[in-house]
């Protein structure tokens, strides 16, 4: 249906060997150049994924061979092969050698996963062969040395693991009582944003929405994890959370920081992106750090936890074995992680219902015909509004705003698809692939919400968990319930409160920047306020 906008839809992959990382910005044109074709993005990585999915069995004589790859050149490997969209280049290199293919990158031998297949019978079916995180420089530079997300697998990290997914659960969809607590916090934070929206398109203005969408989302998970917001105008608070795309241009597959770190011994772009990144992660450490004392100081013995920090704090003095210091370690992970992500993910929703004002509409008539204009739409609405959850799964689908996962390491040898992968490999899994795989998604170029519902307009289940974007496996991703929970609604009050147009001033096209999180180029938007809600006037938030 929506197909005319795909030719412009991501960044390009020309580029490279010039560019600060294998991530840096998109070619202006953002189109792909694939063998003497302009191709967009997306018809580029069709074409590679068809050719794939001809190449998903190696043939018997390479059985337990090392996967195939290109040509490494000395000291950088396939570094400057990447471009400035790598989960693209994957994909074309994947089609010409296979579903499992292998790169070097500096010094760290790289193997890349494609399609589902592929990173199903490594993720799943050998969790933990595939569970380890590469021993990159910059992951030692996160939540203090001690993070989670990209600290190696080990006894000790599956304990800690286990808690941090309990606690999030704990304080966000594990009971009717802290449902109704996270929602609380969203719709305070979801009207802030109407009457900022509200405000910034006065006088028919146009108005960038990334830097008041970071904030909504960190204050719903500050005040999940610390027990308080902060003000939009708070400088210092917009200053620690408005870091992530530097965050995640080191840290995303590809990046030169870990694949070269000689160039940090001279003034280069990696070396100022090092320490930019070494710099946000010790004011974020420090943050949380310092909740965590004022929050050991003042948690009561026999209280009640206030929020996740007093739990992690409890749960510690009652497991000796989970160590005091991963506390706060923990902790920023889940803020850290939350805040990019979501942040990210409202970008990308935004921008598709102003390209896509046929699909808005239609969101905007299924949500009034449910819940109607004397309240606001409720976590309890979501079963009654399949188009809203259609638009929610083919944006993730579409964008795949996790192209790539963190890294993985292997911790043993093993195989994938017959092809030898020793211990101690690094491991790209490409989500990308998986969402735009011809052989799973018709058109998979278009968007089109309506993919995902059957002839009685009813979500098809099988087709939702076939989107690939919280990982797999061991090192799934722990936020993805609570993730659902606060899309649903943020999207389904922003369009209930709200019509959202493009500025006509603006290209169409939709260019990114690559990272762990891909971000939409910035864009502008007006927002016209739908006559509704009576409260929402009587905002009980300070902005
Ligand atoms: C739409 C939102 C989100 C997306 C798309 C997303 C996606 C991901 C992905 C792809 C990974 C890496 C998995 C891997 O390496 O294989 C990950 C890891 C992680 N995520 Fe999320 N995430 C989201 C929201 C959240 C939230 C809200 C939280 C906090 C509650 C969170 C906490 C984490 C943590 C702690 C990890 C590390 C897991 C591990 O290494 O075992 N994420 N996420």
């Amino acid at each position: 249906m929506c197909g005319g906008f795909l030719s412009g839809a991501a960044g390009s992959s020309d580029g490279g060997a010039g560019s600060p990382f294998l991530a840096g910005a998109p070619s202006p044109g953002g189109a792909m150049r694939s063998a003497g074709m302009n191709l967009s993005p997306a018809q580029g990585g069709c074409l590679h994924l068809r050719r794939l999915v001809r190449r998903e069995h190696p043939p018997a004589s390479l059985s337990r061979r090392a996967p195939p790859g290109p040509f490494p050149w000395p000291l950088i490997g396939n570094a400057a092969q990447l471009g400035s969209a790598p989960h693209l280049s994957f994909a074309r290199l994947a089609s010409t050698y296979g579903a499992v293919f292998q790169l070097r990158l500096g010094r760290w031998p790289v193997v890349v996963l494609n399609g589902e297949r592929a990173i199903r019978q490594a993720l799943v079916r050998q969790g933990a062969a595939f569970a380890g995180r590469p021993p990159f420089p910059s992951f030692q530079l996160v939540s203090g040395g001690l993070s989670l997300a990209f600290g190696g697998y080990s006894e000790l990290w599956k304990l800690h693991r286990r808690a941090a997914h309990a606690t999030v659960r704990a304080f966000s969809t594990g009971s009717p009582a802290t449902r109704r607590l996270l929602e609380r916090h969203l719709v305070g934070e979801a009207r802030a944003l109407v009457a900022l929206l509200v405000r910034g398109s006065a006088g028919g203005a146009f108005l960038d929405p990334s830097r008041v969408l970071v904030v909504a989302v960190a204050n719903v998970m500050s005040a999940l994890c610390f027990g308080r917001r902060y003000s939009h105008g708070d400088g210092e608070f917009l200053r620690l959370v408005g870091r992530n795309e530097q965050f995640g241009r080191a840290v995303g597959a590809g990046s030169l920081v870990d694949a070269l770190p000689w160039l940090q011994r001279f003034p280069s772009p990696v070396r100022a992106a090092y320490r930019a990144f070494r710099d946000l992660n010790r004011d974020f450490y420090g943050f949380v750090r310092g909740k965590f004392l004022q929050h050991q100081r003042s948690l009561r013995p026999g209280a009640a936890p206030r929020d996740m920090m007093d739990a992690f704090i409890r749960l510690q003095r009652e497991q000796p074995r989970l160590q005091l210091e991963h506390v706060p370690a923990t902790v920023t992970d889940i803020f850290g992680a939350s805040q990019d992500t979501l942040s990210t993910a409202l970008q990308w929703l935004l921008i598709f219902l102003i390209r896509y004002p046929n699909v808005q509409a239609k969101m905007q008539e299924e949500v009034d015909r449910i819940v109607g204009r004397d309240r606001l739409p409720c976590a309890e609405d979501q079963p009654h509004l399949p188009y809203v959850m259609a638009f929610l799964y083919e944006s993730m689908r579409f964008s795949s705003f996790v192209p790539v996962t963190i890294p993985h390491a292997t911790t043993t040898n093993t195989f994938v698809m017959g092809y030898l992968i020793p211990k101690d490999t690094v491991i790209f899994v490409n989500q990308w692939s998986v969402n735009h795989d011809p052989a799973k998604w018709s058109n998979p170029e278009d968007f089109d919400p309506t993919r995902f519902l059957d002839e009685n307009g009813f979500i098809n289940k099988d087709l939702t968990s076939s989107v690939m974007i919280f990982s797999l496996g061991k090192r799934r991703c722990i936020g993805e319930e609570l993730s659902k929970v606060q899309l649903f609604l943020f999207t389904s009050i922003l369009v209930h409160q709200c019509n959202f147009t493009a500025n006509p001033n603006e290209d169409p096209k939709m260019d990114f920047t690559y990272g762990l999180t891909i971000k939409p180029k910035p864009f502008t938007l007006n927002e016209l306020f739908i006559q509704s809600f009576p409260c929402l006037h009587a905002l009980c938030l300070e902005l």
